[in-house]
């Protein structure tokens, strides 16, 4: 049973198109990370899927009575405002204390309860947050850069923590980040994106060809950064983009070919 689907969604916002043909499908229990540099729309896609913003065409459909648990980007609440840990848990929805001892635990952080949110540190901050998701007991859970301003190794351990909660709870996992190099390890699958799906695959899969770190530059030292390039779309005719050895169709920009009179 699929528990979440796009069919061919496009989002425009402002007068701009930010996605266009996006068809993907989340099944139970799978972990999905989505991929692609700043403005290639991953929060707008995450806000699509969640029913947040209307699409221009095509359709989001969820498995009848799907329960998601959400991480958005930003935390919009002043952190210097005092709130405990505990009292954030039960915003807007009440909990009781066994409930939220109970989130807390399941994401290393049970003593953070009567702690106020602004002295937790970034890395404490996110488990609460992931705590406050498992709340409602999702089937699924969508975390938009769960890991921003973490370091490497907090960015780890939080996402052992995501393969513990899927383990635990079986909740399929949708998750956003700029980076493969520690997402891998916790990935069923993962979305290229830059407006439309580049190219998606298993890790095993992604580890073994070049298009990533063509996607993102050499910033990534070629770490974990490659991807096989199933291609079952056409590139719009003036999107640059470069794509490793394996690759045999010809990705040469039609402007540029205009440009060279090819
Ligand atoms: N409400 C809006 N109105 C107009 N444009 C918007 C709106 N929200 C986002 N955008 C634009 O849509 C594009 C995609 O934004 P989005 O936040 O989805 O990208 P992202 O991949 O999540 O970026 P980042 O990695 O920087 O978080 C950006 O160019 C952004 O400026």
């Amino acid at each position: 049973m699929t528990l979440l689907a796009a069919q061919n969604l496009s989002v425009r916002l402002g007068g701009t198109d930010i996605l266009s043909g996006i068809t993907l499908a989340l099944e139970p229990g799978e972990i999905v990370t989505i991929v692609g540099p700043n403005g290639s729309g991953k929060s707008t896609l995450l806000r699509a899927l969640l029913g947040l913003i209307s699409p221009a065409k095509g359709t989001v459909t969820r498995a009848k009575s799907l329960s998601i648990g959400y991480v958005p980007q930003r935390l919009h609440i002043d952190r210097p405002m005092p709130m405990t840990a505990r009292r954030f848990l039960s915003l807007p929805k009440r909990c009781t204390d066994a409930q939220a001892m109970d989130a807390l635990t399941r994401c290393g952080v049970a003593d953070a309860g009567p702690r106020q949110l602004a002295d937790l540190s970034g890395g404490q901050l996110q488990r609460v947050l992931l705590a406050r998701a498992l709340l409602n007991q999702p089937d699924l859970l969508i975390l938009d850069e769960p890991t921003q301003g973490l370091d490497q190794p907090g960015e780890a351990a939080f996402y052992t923590l995501i393969a513990e909660v899927r383990r635990d709870t079986g909740a399929a996992v949708l998750l956003v980040s700029h980076d493969l190099h520690v997402v891998m390890a916790a990935s069923d699958r993962v979305i290229c994106l830059n407006g439309h799906i580049c190219c998606e695959g298993a890790p095993d899969v992604v580890r073994e060809a070049p298009e990533y770190r063509a996607l993102f530059g050499a910033g990534t030292q070629g770490a974990l950064a490659l991807y096989r390039h199933d291609h079952d779309h056409s590139h719009g005719p003036d999107t640059p983009h470069e794509h490793g050895p394996n690759c045999d169709h010809d990705h040469t920009p039609a402007s540029a070919k205009k440009a060279a009179h090819v």
